[in-house]
């Protein structure tokens, strides 16, 4: 594996070291070693099934909902092992948001979708959770488009109108890492440009963690990527190196589009 640290920022938000994923006997993921930068977006790509949403879902350990899932290795966040067992996993999905590749909005307000999130973790004032609903939708640019219609079903909203919902959901709890799985793929062109801009904005306060399908996505969003093929990671460098540069045959084969 290939990692040039030296080109990448190096204040550390996570550090992925010796992580290993199982699907009960299937070895999903082996031997991850890499650091996510604070404050960046971190780009995974790969092939399907080279296992870079198992890396996502096991940031905010998605995976301790499944009995036969386990995993291997340190995930250091803040000093601290997430994949401890004792972690409070309230608290840890708190500071680790995640938001899925299909929009998806509760079958509730526009309102209450934001407020429902705030209150799974505090039990602040209605002024001040209004102040956060109105906060959390100006952060994703849609406070414009819906604050005449917060108390009416989040459902009426436009796909891309979901998403950036949802984002605001998630962004409403005041997480540090933001954790993405595809989250254009079920996009128009519009709706996917406004969460690339999004993005960019977004970086400067919290980390984040982009899982995609879409190389001129990764380009045109990521600081750094990271390559996965095959349940391994093969080289991670910021993103002008990869696309330009790659160090490996098999980066230089996908980017070129010789598979996947
Ligand atoms: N619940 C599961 N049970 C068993 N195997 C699984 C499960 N989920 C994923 N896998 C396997 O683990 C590997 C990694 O899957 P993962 O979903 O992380 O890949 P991916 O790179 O995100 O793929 P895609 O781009 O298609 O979403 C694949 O071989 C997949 O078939």
């Amino acid at each position: 594996m290939i990692s040039n640290m030296d080109n990448m920022d190096s204040n550390v938000a996570i550090s992925i070291q010796k992580v290993n994923f199982y699907y009960g006997a299937y070895h999903a993921l082996r031997d991850i070693n890499f650091d996510i930068a604070a404050k960046k977006v971190t780009a995974m790509i790969g092939p399907s099934g080279c296992g870079k949403s198992t890396l996502l879902r096991m940031l905010n350990r998605m995976y301790d909902l499944y009995p036969n899932q386990y995993a291997k290795g340190d995930i250091l966040f803040d000093g601290v092992n997430i994949l401890d067992k004792d972690i409070d996993l309230n608290v840890l999905r708190s500071r680790i948001g995640m938001v899925f590749q299909k929009p998806t909005p509760f079958s509730m307000s526009v309102y209450e979708n934001i407020a429902f999130g705030i209150k799974l973790y505090e039990r602040p004032s209605s002024a001040r959770i209004q102040e956060k609903i109105e906060t959390a939708l100006r952060q994703v640019a849609l406070w414009d488009e819906v604050k005449d219609r917060l108390h009416r079903s989040a459902l009426g909203l436009s796909g891309g109108q979901q998403q950036r919902l949802c984002i605001a959901r998630a962004l409403a709890v005041e997480p540090e890492v933001l954790l993405l799985d595809e989250p254009t793929s079920a996009l128009d062109p519009i709706s996917t440009a406004k969460i690339e801009e999004l993005l960019d904005i977004l970086k400067e306060k919290y980390t984040i963690v982009l899982v995609t399908h879409n190389l001129q996505q990764a380009a045109r969003c990521a600081d750094n990527v990271a390559f996965f093929y095959s349940g391994e990671l093969v080289e991670i460098n910021d993103a002008a190196t990869l696309f330009t540069k790659p160090a490996q045959p098999k980066t230089h084969d996908y980017i070129t589009g010789r598979f996947g």
